[in-house]
């Protein structure tokens, strides 16, 4: 969909590689563990719905965390992850469809398959709960999101400005997730979901940063603020500009050090609106 050239030049090189990779073997035909009852089960609970993501090492990570994945998926679900997404792309994130295939096994959450899907057999790699397509890098949306459907994953819609938004609610998604992060630049701006996501969802009547007026996405789509997400006081920022959910990588795996520990990162977050006051 996107000219490549707009692209960051290590998107241009992981959009060449995706392209490169053949399907699955035949078609999945997955029974999906439902991403909106482990949202609400985390709200019922107290937490912030966090989906934690295993992502070895990534374009723009401080370096590269090696852990066995499923010990890092259970230490997020000891740390209150409503869901685990997982990195299947092998050539710039270290990920493998064997690392989501071992998580889902291990967990009882929903996985989310995290990885650059251009084309319907790209489905058939392995079975997730849910798959990730960006609205960016595909043509047929509306096509994708349906060919999901059929083998029963939840599509997540991914989208970084309005129009992307607006294609994603006419292509039928009912999960979007708003990327932070610019991947022509690989930049990364909060500002981002408070720009392109319905200020009214969870504050009715307030206008929405571009004034104007409360947002037409309808009320039964899950909204998932993407990347860029640090510390507790970023989670309440996303979740009070209309996050129903947010999706987390860098400040869980910690790849700077390596080594901390995934538990209590993944807990400063989900506990984020019952330590409210925290400044960090
Ligand atoms: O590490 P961060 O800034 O918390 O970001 C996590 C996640 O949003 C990011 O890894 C991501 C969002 N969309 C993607 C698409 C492909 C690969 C990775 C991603």
């Amino acid at each position: 969909m996107d000219s490549d050239t707009e692209l960051a030049p290590a998107v241009r090189s992981i959009l060449e590689a995706a392209r490169g990779r053949s399907g699955g073997e035949g078609v999945v035909d997955v029974d999906a563990r439902s991403l909106p009852d482990a949202l609400a089960a985390a709200e019922a609970d107290g937490r912030v719905p966090v989906i934690a993501e295993v992502k070895p090492t990534s374009p723009t990570a401080e370096g590269t965390r090696a852990d066995d994945p499923v010990e890092l998926a259970q230490a997020m679900v000891a740390g209150g992850a409503a869901a685990i997404s997982v990195l299947t792309e092998p050539t710039h994130f270290d990920g493998s469809p064997e690392a989501l295939t071992r998580v889902r096994e291990a967990v009882d959450v929903p996985v989310l398959r995290k990885d650059f899907v251009l084309e319907e057999d790209g489905m058939d790699v392995v079975e997730a709960d849910l798959l990730l397509l960006i609205a960016r890098f595909v043509d047929d949306l509306e096509g994708l999101v349906a060919a999901a459907r059929e083998r029963g994953f939840q599509p997540l819609v991914e989208v970084h400005d309005r129009a992307e938004l607006e294609r994603a609610i006419d292509a039928g998604a009912e999960i979007v997730g708003v990327n932070n992060r610019d991947l022509a630049r690989l930049e990364v701006e909060l500002e981002t979901f408070e720009s392109v996501a319905p200020h009214a969802r969870r504050v009715t009547g307030l206008e929405n940063a571009n004034g104007d007026g409360v947002s037409d996405v309808p009320d039964d789509v899950t909204l998932i603020a993407e990347s860029g997400i640090s510390s507790p006081a970023d989670v309440r920022r996303m979740r009070e500009a209309g996050a129903d959910a947010l999706l987390v990588g860098s400040a869980i795996m910690d790849h700077g050090t390596g080594d901390s520990d995934v538990t209590e990162n993944t807990r400063r977050l989900t506990r984020a609106e019952s330590t409210a006051g925290d400044s960090t």
